[in-house]
């Protein structure tokens, strides 16, 4: 199926649909009595009912540290995320995918900005998450600690490791956490454009030469993997699951999502002309599912424990780019300081 068609989640409202939905959400959750005798009964209510929970609600200090835990992993995700294909940005083959491609990196960006903005108001500051990070106390996603060794990898990015992501994703538009799933609403978007360029690019190299072919099947071969390994353990090793989804922060498990994703780009390899690596993909009339070779999980733990082939590379220039642009920082603060005494003295 071309991404055009993407399935949407089942029973997924249009994005506008979506905004409306947060605006009472938030209209819904300023008119509620917040009673501090009985919190714990009110927060149970929120989430049996579905609603939303805010910032200024009660809630389980264990549910806010899982929120603060996959918020900010999800935000360093996006900000090292940048990494792999920022590496292609000054060898991009023709100025309209350089442009493409600068683009899709600044909205990595902007979505490591709108999941710190969410983290924050849970009451962490960003700098101490910023810390963590490069303390190596907070995670980002394995994905991002492969190499992009060549240009048809972009192409492969987009697809899978977006395709993934949106997968994963459209569900927290549904999360109980209101300010996250809010953010969730305009990233899912922009990932849609993401995979969909992915798809594009590759399209273009499996009609090429037949060199750009094998270098388009090539980079399939190398991130088929690593992006089902992007959904976590297996549901019986997931250690937050069962709790995240009877909290309805996670709406599926692992498992459930990493067979969607694999039933949905089966399809969209074919249209490509591109083969996923697995000799045991095929379609299970019974289940209604395709099965599949699970990824590697033991690899998958070592580099999410700092060993993958990027780890190292990956925080040194994250570090590098904290060190090297502390001034651009300190201008910033001190120009928005000068800024706000003169709008001050100006209203005096
Ligand atoms: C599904 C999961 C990732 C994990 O489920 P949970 O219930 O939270 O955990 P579970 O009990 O199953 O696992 C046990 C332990 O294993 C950790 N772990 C598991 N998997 C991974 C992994 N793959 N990588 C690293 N660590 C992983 C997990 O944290 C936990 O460790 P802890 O106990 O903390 O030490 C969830 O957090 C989630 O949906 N997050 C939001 C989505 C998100 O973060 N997306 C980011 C990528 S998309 C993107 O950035 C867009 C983009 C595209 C292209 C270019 C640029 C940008």
């Amino acid at each position: 199926m071309p991404p055009d068609e993407l399935p949407e989640e089942p029973g997924a409202r249009s994005l506008l649909d979506q905004v409306a939905d947060a605006e009472r959400d938030l209209a819904e959750a300023a008119a509620r009595d917040r009673p501090d005798a009985d919190a714990d009964a009110y927060f149970e209510a929120v989430i049996a009912a579905d609603q939303k929970i805010e910032p200024r609600d009660a809630m389980p200090d264990a549910y806010r540290k899982t929120l603060i835990r996959q918020i900010a992993q999800h935000a360093h995700s996006e900000i090292i995320g940048m990494q792999p294909e920022g590496n292609w940005i000054t060898r991009a083959p023709s100025l309209a995918r350089k442009a493409i491609l600068l683009a899709k990196v600044q909205d990595e960006a902007g979505h490591g900005l709108y999941l710190y903005a969410a983290a924050e108001t849970l009451g962490v500051d960003r700098a101490d998450l910023y810390a963590q990070l490069l303390s190596g106390r907070q995670k980002y996603s394995s994905i991002f600690n492969y190499p992009t060794v060549t240009w048809a990898d972009v192409g492969a990015i987009g697809w899978l490791v977006d395709g993934a992501a949106i997968v994963n994703q459209v569900p927290l538009c549904r999360c109980s956490y209101g300010p996250y799933a809010r953010a969730m609403i305009r990233v899912c978007k922009e990932e849609s454009f993401h995979q969909r360029q992915g798809f594009q690019s590759l399209y273009v190299l499996a009609r090429g030469t037949e060199r750009q072919r094998a270098m388009a099947q090539d980079a399939v071969d190398r991130w088929w993997y690593p992006s089902l390994a992007m959904f976590g353990p297996p549901d019986s090793d997931s250690t937050h699951s069962a709790q995240s989804m009877a909290w309805k922060i996670k709406r599926y498990s692992n498992d459930e999502l990493r067979q969607k994703f694999v039933d949905m780009t089966v399809q969209q390899a074919e249209v490509l002309g591109l083969t996923l690596p697995d000799p045991d993909l095929r379609w299970n009339a019974e289940r209604g599912h395709y099965d599949y070779t699970q990824p590697d999980y033991d690899e998958l733990m070592r580099v999410i424990k700092g060993d993958g082939p990027c780890n190292r590379q990956r925080m040194a220039n994250r570090r590098d780019a904290v060190e090297s642009g502390a001034w651009v920082a300190e201008a910033a603060a001190a120009y928005a300081a000068k800024r706000t005494a003169a709008r001050q003295e100006a209203m005096a």
